[in-house]
């Protein structure tokens, strides 16, 4: 069997030179198939606060050049043992937002056909709504994995159904979701009121809170985590607010006391094992980025995703 086109070589053409495809990967076109598609969503219609998650996409991309084949924790070459490609950006609708949402669950749908799983680069998280649709269609009820510093389960937003503050009470009001395998993890800050979390629990989710990770440790929420999903497909999707702003600063709702990046990666890098079938990195907004922090830091989460998706590709039944 032909080995999956990789790559350029950095050694050869210097990173910051050539197409801004995510890490220097081929096409999708110019591959025709892949395990893993990376598609960009540049949408930020949905925000109730700064906007600017519309260039999210190419913000990670153009932070992604620095990323190397092998993953020495996971030992795994994540561009060598699967076929990764860069499906360029689902073209949508910046003034009809559920316009929009279509156009994401049919581009879902479409790339569905020629690539085993879907990596989305966002985006506000919105867009979560329509990817879950998609993968509803395949999978059936999908257990939701969500790092946020908010619940996204809120009802309307000035009477709108349809924001990135209510993906996941859309999702689970349409029966997407398993409501015995969702979980946030990363939560934080204030809320409208105590019966946001009430409401919250009866849609299905548990609550890893941020506190969480310095009050019980880091392996007792993976391992929470980990027998929350059991077995179950699972969608995993990251809104980079869950990292502390020190960390990703360049986002539209920023709450302080989150994440540190090392916790994130790890935490994902436990993933191994699971049934993960497809994923989402939403909410960098560049324009309130510094130093590429944020973008870096998507970059990376992205890595960390597909090399748990190789290690799981490569696993025996
Ligand atoms: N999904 C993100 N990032 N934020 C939701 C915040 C909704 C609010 O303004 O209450
Ligand atoms: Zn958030
Ligand atoms: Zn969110």
């Amino acid at each position: 069997m032909k080995p999956p086109a990789g790559p350029v070589d950095a050694s050869r053409v210097p990173r910051f030179a050539g197409p801004a495809t995510f890490a220097k990967l081929p096409e999708l076109d110019a591959v025709a198939e892949a395990d893993v598609a990376i598609v960009g969503v540049p949408f930020d219609s949905g925000v109730s606060y700064r906007p600017g998650a519309r260039f999210g996409p190419s913000h990670v991309r153009a932070a992604s050049k620095l990323m190397r084949p092998y993953h020495p924790a996971l030992d795994v070459h994540p561009f060598g043992v699967q076929q990764v490609a860069d499906a360029g950006d689902l073209a949508v609708n910046p003034f009809d937002l559920v316009e929009a949402i279509d156009t994401i669950e049919r581009g879902a749908d479409g790339l569905a056909e020629r690539s085993r799983s879907l990596l989305t680069i966002g985006g506000d998280h919105t867009i979560a709504l329509p990817l879950l649709r998609s993968l509803h269609r395949r999978h059936g009820p999908i257990s939701v994995l969500h790092f946020d510093a908010h619940l996204d389960t809120w009802d309307t937003y000035f009477g709108a159904p349809y924001t990135h503050g209510t993906p996941f009470r859309r999702a689970s009001e349409e029966g997407l979701l398993d409501p015995e395998g969702c979980l946030h993890v990363g939560i934080r800050g204030p809320l409208y009121g105590a019966q946001d979390l009430a409401d919250d629990r009866a849609l299905g989710f548990q609550v890893v809170s941020a506190d969480d990770y310095q009050t019980h440790g880091l392996s007792a929420v993976t391992d929470r985590m980990k027998e929350r999903l059991g077995d179950r497909p699972v969608y995993v999707s990251i809104d980079i607010d869950v990292l502390d702003p020190a960390f990703a600063p360049g986002t539209g709702t920023p709450e302080a006391g989150g994440l540190t990046s090392r916790e994130l990666l790890h935490t994902l890098r436990t993933l191994v094992g699971c049934q993960v079938v497809g994923a989402d990195i939403v909410e960098v907004a560049p324009a309130y980025d510094h130093a590429e922090i944020t973008g870096i830091a998507a970059a990376h989460v992205a890595y960390e995703l597909l090399a748990v998706l190789g290690r799981n590709s490569t696993s025996q039944p």
